[in-house]
């Protein structure tokens, strides 16, 4: 199978079992959402894909090949790549500085970063084009510590986006974003390439019924369901368990 195949994934710390019997597909072009309460073991999921942490059983394959010996950053080369954090930002630099660096490692040059790197026309370019994509260009010279924290997280996702990735995954992409602004996370998402597999992890139920062609429920460390939205928003038990009667 192309893109994304999780089978039987479980995880546990100590006695506390946080991932149990979890398959989950994602291939090329998808846009899922992963739901749950607090404490349902999303985060730790997104963690256990992008290698972050080690399962205690089940198997991730990735275009068919078992990616669970590979780290972090072999599954980066791979092509799976989750959100930087703000904190990664490097603040005082501009958003196009920032933006410079994901595309050097990429290329294997992280160690031009204090260099000339503003000669390369072909890395220019190609800060240029994640600036253009994301609507940042109007800002591209201001210090990432002058933007505005839907902004900064437009950045992140830019930063990501940078490694050309093939599998995607926002990790609460709106967490701390005025509503004010949850629009631009929004905007960004759907300008996502088409062909990129994407897994939004969110709390913000108006961006993920926006962005998600299907949604998976995650309760207690083990699906509950998946679906489309429409039958997400129709489930009673979601609904009781989570969504509180809203959407429908
Ligand atoms: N390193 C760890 N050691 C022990 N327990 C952990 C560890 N990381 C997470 N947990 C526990 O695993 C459970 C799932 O946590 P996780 O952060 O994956 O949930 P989540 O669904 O992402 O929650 P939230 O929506 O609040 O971010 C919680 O009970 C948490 O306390």
């Amino acid at each position: 199978m192309q893109g994304l195949e999780v089978r039987g994934l479980s995880k546990r710390f100590g006695g506390l079992v946080v991932s149990e019997d979890i398959d989950f597909d994602l291939p090329p072009g998808a846009r899922k959402a992963l739901i749950g309460p607090n404490g349902a073991g999303k985060s730790t999921f997104a963690n256990l894909v992008t290698g972050i942490l080690a399962p205690t059983g089940g198997s991730i394959r990735f275009d068919g090949q078992d990616i669970a010996a590979l780290d972090e950053a072999e599954r980066v080369k791979h092509g799976i790549a989750k959100t930087f954090q703000i904190t990664t930002l490097f603040s005082g630099l501009t958003v196009r500085e920032n933006l410079r660096l994901p595309v050097l490692e990429r290329l294997g040059q992280g160690g031009r970063l204090f260099r000339r790197a503003d000669s390369d026309p072909k890395i220019e370019a190609e800060v240029e084009a994640l600036l253009a994509q994301f609507d940042l260009l109007a800002l591209a010279d201001r210090p990432v510590v002058d933007l505005a924290y839907g902004q900064q997280r437009l950045v992140e996702m830019a930063l990501t986006l940078a490694l050309k990735p093939r599998v995607l995954i926002l990790d609460e992409p709106a967490a701390g974003v005025p509503s004010s602004e949850t629009h631009l996370i929004i905007e960004a998402i759907e300008r996502l390439p088409e062909d990129l597999a994407v897994l939004v992890i969110e709390h913000d139920m108006d961006l993920v019924f926006r962005v998600a062609r299907s949604i998976v429920v995650l309760v207690q460390g083990r699906i509950l369901t998946e679906g489309m939205p429409e039958e997400i928003a129709r489930n009673a038990q979601v609904r009781e368990l989570y969504l509180g009667g809203a959407h429908g």
